[in-house]
């Protein structure tokens, strides 16, 4: 008998809350917003999931967005969310969350904080499930717009841990976001960023020395530098690796030349996560069977790879 991937206890530590808004919820609020989408049905949107690299799905993630407005919208994204995570035994998230894509299209900061934060403390209340909120700067947009980002977010400081990185990765290197991570860790903020997706292990360099970060969001491509790997196998800097998401968005060809169980059997505290499930085609359950379908995971290799997940935590739950 195999070991119950769904019922093994994880933490979810790399989840963009936009990238979890299922398609049969995108259309539910753009009929109770009066939005009209591009695409006719739920059927005709999923077709269009099919991505030649990370700029393809950033397109139609930042338009499925649009239907995001209220505060019940964010609750209600939010909240979906953590049902999965109640059904697949994840006792502990640290989600993402990208304000400008919503600020910039008019939508109050506390709008989307309160009800993102709403969902995150009934969730604690009602199954006790620990979390951690993580505000990220757009890095294709400029340092001043993630400044002023950060300002917004100030009043809401208590609502979340700390900051990261993401959207289009070549080209926006971590050195651009020097001064705002800087500020943000004098807060108390504790700093992370998507580095070595699609970027070469220089932007993961960069991350670790320029930014600080704690903790490396994907940083597969650390496999091209040795001196890299062993700096992170030193340091124990976790990377929170996304099988599936690596698949749809063609870092790898086929999760067969996937180095997560490598990366794991060299020491380093690599964690299993589903990045944007919603348009990946899995949750934490799923990015673990596909390795123990394709790769071989073994189970005492699936055990250490949920402990890591905990040991990466930022928020340490007991
Ligand atoms: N995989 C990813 N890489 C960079 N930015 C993202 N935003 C949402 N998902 C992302
Ligand atoms: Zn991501």
């Amino acid at each position: 008998m195999f070991l119950d991937l769904n019922a093994l206890k994880k933490a979810e530590l790399h989840i963009h809350l936009e990238g979890s808004l299922e398609p049969e919820l995108m259309f539910r609020l753009a009929e109770r917003n009066g939005i009209k989408l591009r695409y006719g049905s739920v059927e005709a949107l999923r077709k269009a999931y099919d991505f030649g690299n990370l700029q393809d799905f950033l397109d139609l993630y930042y338009s499925g967005a649009q239907v995001l407005l209220q505060e019940e919208d964010f609750y209600d994204l939010t909240r979906a969310y953590l049902e999965k995570c109640r059904a697949q035994n994840v006792t502990h998230v640290e989600p993402f969350f990208d304000p400008q894509t919503h600020t910039d299209r008019g939508v109050d900061m506390a709008t989307v904080v309160n009800g993102i934060t709403r969902a995150l403390k009934e969730a604690n209340a009602e199954w006790g499930l620990s979390y951690g909120l993580i505000l990220c700067f757009l890095r294709h947009l400029s340092e001043d717009e993630a400044e002023r980002t950060l300002d917004a977010a100030l009043p809401f400081r208590d609502h979340f841990i700390g900051v990261g990185l993401d959207s289009s990765e070549m080209g926006h290197p971590p050195s651009k976001f020097k001064h705002v991570f800087a500020r943000a860790r004098e807060l108390g903020l504790l700093p992370v960023a998507h580095a070595g997706e699609e970027g070469p292990p220089e932007y993961i360099w960069q991350a670790l020395d320029e930014l600080g970060v704690v903790r490396v969001d994907h940083g597969v491509r650390a496999t091209e530098d040795p001196a890299l790997i062993e700096r992170l196998r030193k340091d124990q800097i976790p990377l929170t690796v996304c099988p599936l998401s690596n698949i749809r968005l063609k870092v790898y060809d086929s999760l067969k030349q996937h180095p997560i169980l490598d990366l794991l059997e060299d020491g380093l505290k690599v964690t299993v996560n589903s990045d944007d499930p919603a348009y990946f085609g899995g949750y934490m359950t799923e990015n673990f069977e596909a390795l123990r379908k394709d790769l071989g995971m073994t189970d005492n290799q699936a055990q250490r790879l949920a402990q890591n997940g905990f040991d990466a935590a930022l928020v340490h739950t007991s």
